[in-house]
Order: structure tokens, then sequence, then C-alpha cells
């Protein structure tokens, strides 16, 4: 057929085709009458194919398993269904040889304190479940690295926010938690400048999403959180005690802490939850945050960077009662099994509930100039170091803990002093990052020799003037 006339046959189809089909009479004698059914035929095909193809797509989206119940997506994790409804309940589940046990939402679980107090809590057999959102406040892949080791052994984190009120209900329902560890956060004293409403949505908004889900639980958890020795501020008392003045925060991230303890006091004063709060003392070690002092000055350090150590007016010291992991995890375990149940039934408080507060500190405190003198051994690296005047950024000039409370009360008893504290630091920094360094290249020497050697025989071969 020629082009133009292709062009005839179609303009006058298209023209031709009738309001209502059913009445359309093919003129048989008609020149155009084969053209006209066939285009009339595949308009009809094209209909039946499509709503085939349309009946197939739904018939696939509603027989497909995971579309029922709904799965719910958040930051690229997903929560919902009875796939993970089972992990759940099994990460959950109290060891049977210990009776006692509890049954442990821990919120932050793949954060430095959160690891461990996991890890801490699976090991004697207590049932615990994992939250965390994994944000990117510092490098997501060592989160992602705790996780791992949480789940060998057997602790399930879900992916997903204390502001996510659907999940945090839907996780209740699942289990019947007995406590919550809350140690989801947004940390770090300095970033509160750069970034002051992550500190609102976590440490503020977040907390109040948890207890309003607590307080409507049945049964009602024992809260036990991580507040903050900042909250003492710009005290000068020293050490500082539990009843000791918290009204001069000097960061938004102590301000934030301080609310939190106000915050938890209403909600004990209401609706009868239990509450414990743990002022941390700058909490060190294995598994530690990249955004504290103490790491990466160890990181600069190996690199020969300079570092920035600040000091007090006319050159006073700035101090901190660093605190060692394994110490703090001791005391967070003592809170969770002193914890008294709460008190509240369907949002209703029933009777007085426990409201503590108690320091865990290590009583000692240490100078910033000799941490880095500690790091220096430890590490074989001379620090290249500016001293600069403590900025107004946030940072206090000290602190010190008094913990008489958390000893009579928790059995506290901090054992670690910071040099062997962070000896231990250093052996876990060295391999943790030679250890992943060495699968993509062995380009450091440092990495050479643990590639050959492995963890256990590392510090046999450790020659860092040879880096
Ligand atoms: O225990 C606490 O309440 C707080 O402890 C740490 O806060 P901070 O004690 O300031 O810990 P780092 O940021 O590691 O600083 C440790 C010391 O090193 C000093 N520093 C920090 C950074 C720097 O570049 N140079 C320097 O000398 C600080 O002034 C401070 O005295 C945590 O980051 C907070 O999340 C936590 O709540």
């Amino acid at each position: 057929m020629a082009m133009s006339q292709l062009k005839t046959t179609i303009g006058h189809g298209v023209d031709d085709i009738p309001s209502t089909p059913g009445k359309f009479k093919p003129e048989k004698s008609s020149p155009f009458f084969f053209n006209r059914v066939r285009w009339y035929t595949s308009l009809s095909k094209l209909t039946l194919w499509f709503f085939l193809s349309l009946c197939l797509l739904l018939f696939l989206f509603f027989a497909s398993p995971s579309s029922s119940p709904p799965r719910r997506h958040l930051n690229g994790g997903a929560w919902g269904g009875p796939d993970w409804e089972r992990r759940v309940r099994l990460s959950a589940r109290v060891r049977a040889t210990n009776k006692a046990g509890h049954t442990v939402l821990v919120t932050g679980a793949a954060g430095f304190v959160g690891t461990h107090v996991s890890m801490a809590l699976r090991r004697r057999g207590d049932g615990v479940l994992g939250l965390d959102n994994f944000n990117d406040y510092y490098d997501p892949s060592l989160k992602r690295a705790r996780q791992k080791l949480l789940e060998r052994s057997g602790i399930f984190v879900v992916e997903g926010d204390i502001n996510d009120e659907a999940l945090l209900k839907k996780l209740f329902d699942v289990v019947a938690f007995t406590h919550v560890m809350h140690l989801a956060a947004q940390a770090g004293v300095r970033y509160a400048m750069k970034n002051p409403k992550s500190y609102i949505n976590s440490n503020i908004a977040g907390l109040v999403n948890l207890l309003e889900v607590c307080k409507s639980a049945v049964p009602q958890p024992a809260i036990v959180w991580a507040s903050s020795s900042s909250v003492y501020g710009l005290n000068s008392k020293v050490p500082f005690s539990e009843n000791d003045r918290t009204d001069q925060p000097a960061s938004l991230y102590a301000a934030t802490k301080k609310a939190g303890e106000e915050i938890t006091h209403t909600y004990n004063h209401i609706y009868g939850l239990s509450i414990t709060g743990l002022r941390f003392f700058t909490v060190y070690g294995p598994w530690g945050r990249p955004d504290m002092a103490y790491f990466f000055f160890t990181k600069d350090m190996l690199k020969r960077k300079q570092i920035t150590v600040f000091e007090g007016p006319n050159h006073s010291t700035v101090a901190r009662d660093f605190t060692y992991i394994d110490d703090i995890v001791k005391g967070c375990l003592g809170a969770l099994d002193t914890a008294k149940k709460s008190t509240g039934t369907g949002g209703k408080k029933k009777g007085p509930a426990q409201y503590r507060i108690f320091n865990l500190g290590n009583t000692s405190p240490v100078s910033v100039n000799d941490l880095v003198s500690i790091l220096e051994k430890h590490l074989k690296v001379k620090a290249n170091k500016k001293i600069m005047l403590l900025p107004r950024n946030g940072d206090v000039q000290f602190t010190h803990a008094n913990i008489t409370l958390a000893e009579r009360e928790l059995g506290y008893k901090p054992s670690t002093d910071l040099h062997t504290g962070l000896k231990k630091f250093v052996r876990w920094y060295l391999s943790y990052y030679s250890g992943s360094k060495k699968k993509t290249s062995c380009s450091w020497k440092l990495d050479l020799q643990w590639a050959c050697y492995g963890q256990d025989r590392f510090f046999k071969i450790y020659r860092p003037e040879k880096i």
C-alpha cells in the first residue's frame, strides 16, 4: 500500500467509528470495509490484553505473602509480616535456664553502649530485642558491624526510629517487654551547634513518643535510660552529686538531656512508669564512637595528623571522668535488675512508682593532656598537638562523678583505669581497622603484618615506627 493511500485509510477509519459500536453496520460494498474491521478488532484485542494484564498484576499483588499484613518501610529498612514478627519474638525470648530473666527492648542497640549492654544481657540469658535507626551521625558501617556482632549472638536489631509510633506499638503488641533500656539519642556536645534540630528530634520528641507507647503498654515496662554528666553544666562544686543543681547547661545537648529528666519525671508522676536515669560520664572503649576525642585522637595520631587539645583559661586543665564501657554496662545491668515494676495500667497510674537518677562515672578525672600521653604510649606515636583555649561551643572544663548512690543502690563499682581501658581500646581499634582495610588493600605496613599474622599475634609483631 502506497503511503498516501495508508494515510487516507487511517483518516477515514477514525472518522467513521460510531459512538455506539453495536449500531455499526458494515457496508459490504465499501472499499474501506476490511480496513475498518481490522482496525476495530485490533483495538478490542488491545483492550482485552490490557484488561488481562491488569487482572494478572492485581492477582500477583494480592497473592504475594509479604502483602498481608502490610510491611512498612523506613530509612531503607522494613518491618511487619509473619517472618519479621517471628524474628522479633525469638530475639526477645528469655533463655529457658534463666527463669527470672528480663525481656528488654534496647533502643540504640547498634550504638556503642547499646551494643555492649545488649550483648551482656544476652550472655546471661535475658531476652533482647534491639531497635536502631542506623543514622549517619557517624560512619554507619561501624553500626552495621556492631549489628553483625549482635546478630551472631541471636539479637535481632529492628531498623526503625523511636519517633515511629506505629512501629513501637507493634513491638509492644508482639512482645510484652518487662524493661526498656533506652539508649537511642543524638549524642555529642559540639555537634549541637551544627544540627540543633536533631537533638530535639531524638532526645525530646523521640523520648516522648517512646514514653507515650510505654505508658499505654500492657504491662507497662520499667524504663532505664541514658542521661548525661553534661547536665551538671557550669557547676563548679566537685565531685558532682545527683542532688546538685542542673540548671546551667552549657550545650543544647545537655539541655535536651536535662529536659529528658524532667519529662521522664512527668510520666512517672502521671502514669506510674518506673524510671531510672543514668548520667554517663564520658564513656569510652572498644567499639566506641568515632566522634569522641579519644577515638579521633587515635585515628589522627596514627596518621601523623595534628590534634587539637583544649585547655582552660590561664593554661588550666580540661579534664574528664572517663569511664570504661564494661563498668558502664555493669551499672546499666544493676539499674535494670533493681528497677521496680511500673504501677500503671491502661494509661492510668495505680500507685506511686519508682523514680531514680544515678551518676555512672569513674570518680577519677584525667586531663585531656594525660589522655593524649596514654595514647602516645599505647600507639607508640608522638602526638602532634595544637593547644587551644576551650571554645565556648558546648564543652565544660571538667567532670567528676560522686558515685556513692550508685554504689549503694546498684552495687556499681568501676574497676578500670584510663590506662588499662585505653589499652583495650587501642587493641580493638588496630584490629578492627586493619582488619577491614585488609580486605581492600595491604598497602599500609600495619595491614600487611596484620594480614599475615592475625589478631592474636598482632602485638608481637607490631612495630609502629615502621608504619
Ligand atoms: O559524659 C557525657 O556527658 C558526655 O561525654 C561525651 O562528651 P565529652 O565528655 O565532651 O567527650 P569528648 O567529646 O570525647 O571530649 C573529651 C574531652 O576532650 C576534649 N577535646 C575534645 C575535642 C578536641 O578536639 N579536643 C579536645 O581537647 C573535650 O574538651 C573534653 O574535655 C559524649 O560525647 C557525650 O555524648 C556524653 O554525654
